[in-house]
C-alpha cells in the first residue's frame, strides 16, 4: 500500500483520536467536580453526588475500553442525494463520535447505516461502491484492505489523477466468494491465541450480521457446526441489542449464561471491549444467588434431576409439609388448658392453600386464620365458664396466641416456614420421606437421589433449588416490611431523580429511572448489573445461553422465569450434546418453555478448525452416529493429526508430545478422562514447572512469558490454565474454548466415561485453530476417524 493513502487514514485516524481524548477529558473534569463538590452531610445530597460520579465513571469506563483499534472500516457508498456527485465516506468503529459541531466523525457499527459495512457484496452492494479493511495495533493504523464492489470505480480511479488511484491499484476486482475482507479475516483467524475470547467486530460475516441485528422479539436459536462464531455472534448480539433497546435494557440487564467458569473467564472481556459493561455473567451452577456449584452429578443422577417431573415431586414435598395433625393437642396459655381439633388445623390450611400462593406467603394466611379460630374456641370456652368477653378481648386472646410458645410449635409443625436449601436437602437426607413422595418410582431410582445433608449443591441442583424457592417464596416476615420500604424509596428516588436531573441541566443524557437506580444503591454502588445478580427473583430484558444444547428440562424452566418474555438467544450444536440431561432436538429442548414460538437461525462456516481436523472430527462423528451439521471450514491447516500410541508408559508419551507441541504454540490444552485429569497435571507439573512453580487449579497467574518460561509455572488446571501456555482441561471444562494445538490423552477414556462420551470427544477434537494431537495408552490403536500414520514414543 502507497503510504500517501496509510498515511491519508493515519491523519483520519489520529482525528478520531483527538476527539476521543478530549471527551476524555471533559468526562474527567465534570466527575473531578462532581467530586469535588461538598454535598456535607445530607443523605439525598450524597446519593446524588455518587449517582453523576458513578454516570461520568462509566463513561469514562467505555471510552478507555474502545480506545484500542477504535476505527476498523471505511465505506464509500453512491451519493444518493439529487445534485451531489461526489461519493459519501462512513468510518465505522467500536463507538459513535461526533465532532463539536455534532456532524458525525465515526458510525457505531450496530448504527443502522453502517449494516452494509457486513452485509454489503459484489451481488448486492447496497449502494458500497468500495470497503475499506483498517487494521490497527492499539492506536496505530498498520494494514488497509480495500475490496471494490462496484467495478466501474475501477475506471474511475483508473483516469483520477489524485492520489485516489492509490485505491484502485490495491482493491480486488469485486469481492468474490462468500467471505468478506478477507485479508483481515484470514489475519484474524491466524492470529495466536491468547487464551481470552476476542471480539470479531472488525471481520463479522454476512451470515453472522443477519443473525447479529435480528430483532430482539422472542427466542432465536443459532445452530451452528463447531468453531462456526456461534459465541461470539451471541455476544455481539448482546452489545447490538443493548445498543438498540438502551433504555430498556439498561435497566432490565442482560443476562448471558455459558457452561463453565472457565468458559466465562474465557469469553468476560468480549462485552467491554465493545463498550458494554452492565451485562450479568453466569454458569448454570451460579444461577442461584448465594450458591456456586461446580461438581456434576454422576450422569444418571443429573439425568433425573433434570427432569420435569422433578417439579412435580417438589411440589409435593412442599404440600407435605403443610400437616395436620393425626391427634388433638393439648396447650396452655395464662393457665387455661385448650384442646385443638386436627380439624381447626385442617381448616386454616385449607384456607392458606385457596390462596394459591407460595408456601412461606401463604403461611401468613394460615396462621391468621388458625390464631383467630383458637382465640374464638378460647373465648367460648372463658364464656361458658363464666366470663364476660367482648371484641377487645378477643383481639387480645389473640395477641397471646401470637406470643406463646406452645402455639408457635403447634403451627409450626403444621406448617414450617422453609428455605430451600432446607427443602432440597431434607429430600435427599431423608429415604423414608423421599419414598413417601415417589410410591411410583423403583428403590433404586430413588436412591440416586439419596446423599448426606451436608454434601454441596452440585450444578443440577441449582434449577432444583431455584424451582423450590418459586414454590416456597419468601420469608414472610422479612418479605413485607421489606418490600414496602423497597417500593415507598423507589417512588421518593425517581422524584428526586427528576429534580436534579432539571437541576443539572442534563435532560435526555440519563433518565430518571436510570439515575434513581443510582440512588438505589445507597453507599453500596451496586450496578444494575450487581443487583440483578444478587436478586433470584429478577427478570432481565434479555438473556443469552450459550451451549444451550446441554440444558435439562428444568434449567430452561429456571431460564424462562428469568425472561418471561422469552426474549431469548439460544445458541448451540445438537450434535455437541454432551450432558446426560441434555436434548437430542431443538424442538424437545424448546418444547416446554417455549412450544413453537421459536425460530431457528443456521451458521455454515467454521472460522476456527483446520480442514483436516474438522474432517476428521466429522468423519469420527459419522461412525458414532453423532447429527452433526458439517460446517465449511474457512482454512485447511498446516499440519496433519498427530496421532501417539504410547509405547510404555501414558504419562510419558504425554509429556513428550506436549513438549513437541510447546515448541511452536502460544497455547496448548491438554484434554483428559476426568478420573485422570489430575493425575496428568500433577505429572506436567512435576516436569515442566517444579513444585516451586506450580499454579493452584482455582488461583488466576499472569500469562507465561513467550517460549513458556514463567517464575509462576507455564501449567494451570482447569480455569487457571487459560492465561498459561498450558491448560490441563477434562472435556467438559474444554465446551466452548479454543486453543492454538489441543492434545487429547486417552480418546477411548474420553468416549467411555459418559453416555454420550462420543460427543464429548467430538468437542475436545473441534477445540485447536492449528495442531490436534492425540494420545493413546499402550496397546491401543487410533480411533476410526481419527486414523492417521501414529508414531510411537
Ligand atoms: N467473523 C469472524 N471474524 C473473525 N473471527 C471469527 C469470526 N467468526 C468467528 N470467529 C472466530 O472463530 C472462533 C470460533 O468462534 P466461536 O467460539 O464463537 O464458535 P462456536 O460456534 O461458539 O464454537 P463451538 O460451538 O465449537 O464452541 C473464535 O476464535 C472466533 O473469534
Amino acid at each position: 500500500m502507497p503510504s500517501s493513502e496509510l498515511e491519508r487514514e493515519r491523519a483520519v485516524i489520529a482525528s478520531f483520536y483527538r476527539r476521543l481524548d478530549q471527551l476524555r477529558a471533559e468526562v474527567e473534569a465534570r466527575l473531578g467536580a462532581v467530586q469535588r463538590g461538598n454535598v456535607g452531610s445530607n443523605h439525598q445530597a450524597r446519593s446524588e453526588r455518587d449517582s453523576f460520579a458513578r454516570l461520568h465513571e462509566d463513561n469514562l469506563a467505555q471510552l478507555n475500553e474502545v480506545d484500542a483499534r477504535i476505527a476498523f472500516g471505511r465505506l464509500q457508498v453512491a451519493a444518493d442525494e439529487p445534485g451531489r456527485d461526489s461519493d459519501e465516506i462512513h468510518y465505522i468503529g467500536r463507538i459513535g463520535l461526533r465532532d463539536t459541531d455534532q456532524s458525525t466523525m465515526l458510525l457505531d457499527w450496530r448504527a443502522p447505516q453502517a449494516g452494509a459495512f457486513y452485509q454489503a457484496t459484489a451481488a448486492h452492494p447496497l449502494g458500497v461502491r468500495a470497503r475499506r479493511h483498517l487494521t490497527m495495533r492499539e492506536r496505530e493504523l498498520t494494514r488497509i484492505d480495500d475490496e471494490v464492489l462496484d467495478a466501474t470505480l475501477l475506471d474511475e480511479l483508473r483516469g483520477a489523477p489524485s492520489g485516489a488511484a492509490d485505491i484502485a491499484a490495491h482493491g480486488s476486482a469485486a469481492a468474490s466468494g462468500t467471505l468478506q475482507g478477507e485479508g483481515a479475516l484470514l489475519a484474524a483467524l491466524t492470529a495466536e491465541r491468547t487464551g481470552h475470547m476476542h471480539d470479531i467486530v472488525a471481520t463479522i460475516q454476512g451470515e453472522q450480521d443477519r443473525i447479529i441485528r435480528s430483532e430482539m422479539r422472542g427466542a432465536l436459536v443459532v445452530q451452528g457446526g463447531p468453531g462456526t462464531g456461534k459465541t461470539a455472534v451471541a455476544l455481539h448480539r448482546a452489545a447490538f441489542l443493548i445498543y438498540a433497546n438502551r433504555e430498556r435494557l439498561k435497566s432490565a440487564g442482560v443476562l448471558v449464561v455459558g457452561p463453565s467458569a472457565a468458559f466465562v473467564r474465557y469469553i468476560e472481556a468480549v462485552l467491554p471491549s465493545l463498550g458494554e459493561t452492565g451485562v450479568v455473567m453466569r454458569t448454570l451452577g451460579s444461577l442461584f444467588p448465594g450458591v456456586e456449584a461446580d461438581a456434576d452429578d454422576r450422569a444418571e443422577v443429573a439425568a433425573l434431576k433434570g427432569r420435569l417431573e422433578m417439579s412435580g415431586l417438589l411440589a409435593r414435598a412442599v404440600r407435605s409439609r403443610q400437616r395436620v395433625p393425626a391427634e388433638a393437642q393439648q396447650i396452655t396459655l395464662n393457665g387455661d388448658t385448650l384442646t385443638v381439633q386436627p380439624a381447626l388445623i385442617e381448616n386454616a390450611i385449607h384456607r392458606a392453600q385457596r390462596t394459591g400462593k407460595p408456601h412461606n406467603v401463604a403461611r401468613v394466611t394460615f396462621v391468621k386464620h388458625a390464631i383467630a379460630e383458637l382465640a374464638n374456641q378460647l373465648a367460648t370456652q372463658l364464656a361458658a365458664a363464666g366470663a364476660t368477653i367482648d371484641d377487645s378481648d378477643v383481639a387480645a386472646l389473640r395477641e397471646d396466641l401470637r406470643e406463646s410458645y406452645e402455639v408457635r410449635v403447634l403451627l409450626n409443625t403444621a406448617w414450617l416456614p422453609l428455605t430451600p436449601e432446607k427443602l432440597l436437602g431434607d429430600l435427599y437426607a431423608r429415604p423414608e420421606w423421599l419414598a413417601e413422595l415417589t410410591p411410583r418410582w423403583t428403590p433404586e431410582r430413588r436412591a440416586l437421589l439419596a446423599r448426606e445433608r451436608s454434601a454441596p449443591m452440585t450444578v443440577s441442583d441449582v434449577a432444583l433449588l431455584d424451582e423450590a424457592a418459586e414454590l416456597l417464596g419468601d420469608m414472610p416476615a422479612r418479605r413485607s416490611a421489606a418490600d414496602r420500604e423497597r417500593e415507598r424509596q423507589r417512588e421518593a428516588d425517581i422524584e428526586n431523580a427528576r429534580a436534579a436531573i432539571r437541576n443539572m441541566g442534563v435532560e435526555g443524557m440519563v433518565s430518571a429511572e436510570a439515575l434513581a437506580d443510582g440512588f438505589a444503591e445507597r453507599g453500596e454502588r451496586m450496578t444494575v448489573a450487581e443487583r440483578a445478580a444478587s436478586d433470584r427473583s429478577w427478570t432481565y430484558g434479555h438473556v443469552v445461553v450459550d451451549e444451550a444444547q446441554e440444558l435439562s428440562p428444568m434449567q430452561w424452566r429456571l431460564l424462562v422465569r428469568k425472561s418471561p418474555m422469552r426474549s431469548f438467544t439460544i445458541v448451540g450444536d445438537i450434535a455437541q450434546v454432551s450432558s446426560p440431561a441434555g436434548a437430542r432436538s431443538w424442538t424437545e429442548a424448546l418444547n416446554a418453555g417455549f412450544g413453537d414460538r421459536w425460530r431457528l437461525e443456521e451458521l455454515s462456516v467454521n472460522y476456527r478448525t483446520p480442514a483436516q481436523i474438522a474432517r476428521a472430527a466429522e468423519s469420527f462423528a459419522g461412525h458414532a452416529k453423532l447429527p452433526i451439521t458439517p460446517a465449511r471450514a474457512v482454512r485447511e491447516g498446516d499440519w496433519p493429526i498427530h496421532t501417539v500410541l504410547a509405547a510404555s508408559d501414558l504419562a510419558d508419551a504425554v509429556l513428550d508430545t506436549v513438549q513437541l507441541l510447546l515448541a511452536d504454540a502460544g497455547n496448548l490444552a491438554v484434554i483428559v478422562p476426568a478420573e485422570s485429569v489430575d493425575d496428568i497435571a500433577d505429572t506436567l507439573r512435576a516436569a515442566l514447572d517444579g513444585e516451586a512453580g506450580s499454579v493452584a487449579a482455582t488461583g488466576g497467574a499472569g500469562r507465561g512469558a513467550p517460549g513458556g518460561v514463567s517464575t509462576r509455572g507455564i501449567v494451570g488446571r482447569g480455569a487457571a490454565g487459560l492465561e498459561l501456555p498450558l491448560a490441563v482441561l477434562t472435556a467438559r471444562e474444554a465446551k466452548g474454548l479454543e486453543f492454538d494445538a489441543v492434545l487429547i490423552v486417552d480418546p477411548r477414556g474420553i468416549v467411555a466415561e459418559t453416555p454420550r462420551g462420543a460427543a464429548a470427544l467430538y468437542v475436545a477434537a473441534t477445540r485447536p485453530t492449528q495442531r490436534l494431537a492425540m494420545v493413546y495408552p499402550r496397546g491401543e490403536s487410533a480411533l476410526t476417524g481419527f486414523a492417521e500414520t501414529p508414531t510411537l514414543f
